[in-house]
């Protein structure tokens, strides 16, 4: 479902952020990748839909390879990309639900969402997204009401109603408490394994990480160091991964064990 070969990107400036990365996912995989801050995290999650683009080598989506597609067909490729973001990304000032529906803005027309014109089967997708992460209550709460828990849900249920094969999620819980982390990642495993969308999860917790992942890929320096099932990680895994050991600002739960 996502393949990078040979992945390589330097930002202007000289920063090699990664570093001739190959990787394949497969269709369905609960994914997550680690690494410490600057280890090109997020980096490799924004080549997937194009938000970063590659100085080398390549990335493709099932049969797109995103460095070729013109603007069109890269508008295409987002619509099947969900993404979600560590803050959130929504309007505050509208609601829950009129947040939810602009995850449907690349799959109507825009003048027709522009002006608020959303067809009653838009409106149940919606409140079907927002059914998966039971949070439907809310529908017509202004978004700026919620708690921040609240809101990566709405986040979760905007990135569902687009209808995604790929779901990418960029540190979702590092706002949130550890109670509320759990949730959202629960909500996450969910889609991946009630929806079957495959997903690729940035994170910072390697406890949280291990809980939730199918398979985690580490990173360091831009290129991976670990690739495995999340019952492979242990402390000699985790120092190839951060390069020193393991302390309680690694893990989600306060003490520093595995
Ligand atoms: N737009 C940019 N321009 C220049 N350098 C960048 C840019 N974005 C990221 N970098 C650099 O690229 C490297 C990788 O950054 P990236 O954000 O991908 O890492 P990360 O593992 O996600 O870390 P963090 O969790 O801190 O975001 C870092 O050295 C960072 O400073």
């Amino acid at each position: 479902m996502i393949r990078f070969t040979h992945a390589s990107v330097t930002y202007p400036g000289g920063v090699a952020a990664l570093k001739d990365l190959s990787l394949d996912i497969a269709e369905g995989e609960f994914v997550v990748v680690v690494g410490l801050s600057g280890a090109g995290k997020s980096t490799l999650i924004r080549t997937v839909n194009g938000l970063v683009p590659l100085s080398g080598g390549s990335v493709e989506v099932g049969s797109r390879t995103v460095g070729d597609l013109n603007r069109s067909r890269l508008r295409a490729l987002r619509a099947d990309v969900g993404m979600i973001f560590q803050h959130y990304n929504l309007v505050n000032r509208t609601t829950v639900l009129n947040n939810v529906l602009m995850g449907r803005l690349n799959r109507v027309p825009g003048w027709r969402s522009m002006l608020g014109w959303w067809g009653r089967d838009e409106v149940e997708r919606a409140m079907r997204a927002l059914e998966v992460v039971e949070i439907v209550e809310k529908a017509y709460v202004r978004a700026a009401n919620l708690s921040g828990g609240q809101q990566q849900r709405v986040g979760i249920a905007r990135a569902l109603a687009q209808e995604p094969t790929v779901l990418l999620a960029d540190e979702p819980v590092a706002s949130l408490d550890p109670p509320t982390s759990h949730t959202v990642m629960r909500y996450l495993h969910r889609a991946n394994r009630e929806l079957g969308i495959t997903t690729l999860v940035n994170l910072h917790f390697l406890d949280l990480a291990r809980q939730y992942a199918d398979r985690i890929v580490g990173l360091r320096a831009g290129a991976v160091v670990f690739d495995g099932p999340a019952s492979a990680v242990d402390e000699k895994v985790f120092e190839r991964i951060y390069g020193r050991s393991l302390t309680a600002d690694d893990v989600l739960e306060a003490e520093a064990s595995l």
